[in-house]
């Protein structure tokens, strides 16, 4: 494993029952201070692999490294340590609707840390201030629009100084200008605290303004492609292609797998 890798997914093969695999051989690896991005459609595994990384699953086959130790679900003592080093922006923020601003970025600290009330009071202002909402503290979320609840749920998930940062989906449901605010903050959260950072997403040129490397999923949980984002845009695979352009026509399929449908509709054939 190279130095530089803070979290290594390792020839991992998963599935939540044995009918189906949901992660097909997944070798990944995210680098210290990078933003890497998981690209790909829905349902191809992306969050499940965030699962893993926090030890919510256990792969049947294959690894997940963190800073150089194997991921262990049996472990509670290892799995409460990596979890306090990970902060995590859920799909759609999942913010606290009956608390104001402050008091949802408070709250990480007041769970997990045993600090005055004045000292919480700088962390959360200070946390609110690189997201541009100091002066939104006291407003109640159900006041906030969508765009700046995203920023609100980032700066929880920095509350405590995460060394990863996991995002899921953080473009999901924002107009085009909130996607750019939210993009160049992530960026800029991570330049500015060292954090490690991945995005799952299937926000294709969000993902690509920002991150230093990609991976790209497709359905039945392979990894297809990786590199840097100018590499892959100029990639000649077909399926990179298709993906990255956001093309109709092409080797990914529209339809789940089914019968033809005039047998579905029972009609001769
Ligand atoms: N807890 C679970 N139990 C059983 N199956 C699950 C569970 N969670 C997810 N799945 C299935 O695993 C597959 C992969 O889901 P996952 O959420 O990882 O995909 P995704 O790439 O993140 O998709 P999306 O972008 O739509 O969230 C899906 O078919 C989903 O139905």
């Amino acid at each position: 494993m190279n130095s530089d890798t803070f979290i290594q997914i390792d020839h991992v093969t998963f599935g939540y029952d044995a009918s189906r695999t949901i992660l097909n051989d997944v070798s990944m690896q995210f680098a210290r201070g990078k933003v890497t991005a998981i690209l790909g459609g829905s349902g191809c595994g992306k969050t499940t692999l965030l699962r893993l990384i926090g030890g919510v699953y256990r792969p049947q086959k294959g690894r997940v490294m963190f800073d150089g130790q194997e991921v262990d679900t049996r472990n509670r003592d290892q799995l409460y340590a990596i979890r306090r080093r990970l902060g995590m922006l859920f799909q759609f923020g999942a913010l606290f609707t009956d608390l104001s601003v402050y008091e949802n970025v408070a709250f990480p600290l007041r769970e997990h840390m045993d600090l005055s009330e004045s000292m919480i009071r700088d962390i959360v202002l200070m946390k609110l201030n690189a997201v541009g909402l100091r002066g939104a503290a006291q407003l109640r979320i159900a006041e906030v629009s969508g765009g700046m609840a995203r920023r609100i749920a980032l700066a929880r998930a920095v509350a405590l100084d995460p060394e990863v940062i996991m995002y899921d989906e953080p473009f999901a449901g924002l107009d085009p200008i909130s996607m750019g605010v939210t993009a160049n903050l992530i960026r800029r959260l991570n330049d500015t605290t060292g954090a490690t950072s991945l995005m799952v997403s299937h926000d294709v040129q969000e993902c690509f303004a920002i991150a230093d490397y990609a991976y790209l999923m497709m359905p039945g949980g392979i990894v297809v492609a990786q590199g840097k984002p100018e590499e892959l845009n100029e990639s000649t695979d077909p399926q990179v292609r298709q993906f990255i352009r956001g093309e109709p026509d092409g080797p990914i399929k529209f339809h789940y797998p089914a019968p033809p449908f005039a047998e579905a509709l029972g009609l001769p054939q």
